[in-house]
């Protein structure tokens, strides 16, 4: 929160959206007012006690916090996200692109190109003009994701009693890609977080379980870190695809043409471009699905 500490006694406004099912609680709290201490957020993410959501967005001007106040100059505003356990994260894809597509509902921003501030740094956005006839879902959404780092070292992932090698990639935050022969073999993600090494991941790591669907085609299933299961995630998606492209032999820095794959996930589809600098383009959709007023109650640090 801001310099100053203040407790919230009226109702808070926030926004439900998702990107490809994956989903958020939205704050808007532009001049960083609000104290959203882990336990809230967490309370905030619970389905049941709560709202509901894989994750929240706080939705801050840059120049208003103080992680961002450096990035003021190249971006308005700072998506601070955080997972459902109330955890800090470099970086959400679906997060920017819906984050993004609160501000163009709530008038801040028109569609076409815009700059994110993220922990991950600034991160450039396009949204695409609305298709007629696309209603209140909009056009889609291209986030410039920045580059994928690939540690040599092989990894392996553990889920269920079974293992299976994976490949280390860094997205901002941190990525494990396991390709199977059948996604189900992942089993019950949502109980059974998978096993990485911690000596690689000493702050925990999200796993991707891949099998391919065609050429360039592929599907997932991610465990995310602080989240669990969720029905989709940017950064995996990312990670995926340039773990499948090296895989394939694909290296758009060697071939110096740009490398595209389809990511399927359970809450819909995403489609990743990895061009020849590495930059690397993620896709898809976002929706906001409904706004409100959250009880002071629920954001007091103490459990009511
Ligand atoms: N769902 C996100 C990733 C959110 C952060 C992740 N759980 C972490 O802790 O790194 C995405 O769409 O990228």
């Amino acid at each position: 929160m801001g310099d100053v500490s203040t407790s919230q006694t009226s109702p808070l406004p926030f926004l439900k959206g998702h990107g490809t099912e994956n989903d958020f609680v939205i704050v808007p709290d532009p001049d960083n007012a609000v104290d959203l201490p882990a336990a809230t957020v967490a309370r905030l993410c619970d389905r049941r006690a709560g709202i509901g959501g894989d994750g929240l967005l706080h939705v801050v001007r840059s120049a208003a916090h103080p992680e961002a106040r450096h990035m003021a100059g190249e971006a308005e505003w700072f998506m601070d996200y955080r997972n459902a356990d109330g955890s800090v994260a470099e970086m959400c894809g679906n997060g920017v692109r819906v984050f993004a597509r609160y501000l163009q509902r709530a008038g801040h921003i028109d569609a076409g190109d815009m700059s994110l501030a993220t922990r991950g740094g600034v991160k450039k956005v396009h949204i695409a003009k609305a298709p007629s006839g696309s209603g209140a879902t909009g056009g889609d959404i291209t986030v410039s994701m920045g580059r994928a780092v690939l540690p040599e070292e092989g990894v392996t992932v553990s889920v269920s009693g079974r293992s299976w090698p994976a490949r280390n990639v860094n997205m901002g935050n941190p990525h494990a890609v396991a390709f199977v022969e059948e996604l189900a073999h992942a089993g019950d993600l949502l109980t059974v977080p998978p096993f990485t090494p911690a000596s690689v991941y000493p702050d925990g790591v999200n796993v991707e379980f891949v099998v391919d669907r065609g050429d360039r085609h592929v599907a997932m299933r991610v465990h995310e870190r602080g989240s669990g299961e969720t029905r989709s995630c940017g950064t995996g998606a990312c990670a995926v695809a340039v773990a499948a492209a090296r895989r394939d032999n694909l290296d758009p820095a060697v071939t110096g043409a740009p490398v595209t794959y389809t990511v399927d996930l359970p809450g819909g589809r995403l489609v990743i471009t990895e061009r020849p600098d590495g930059e690397i383009e993620m896709t898809g959709g976002a929706v906001i699905v409904a706004e409100g007023t959250i009880d002071p109650v629920l954001l007091e640090t103490e459990r009511p």
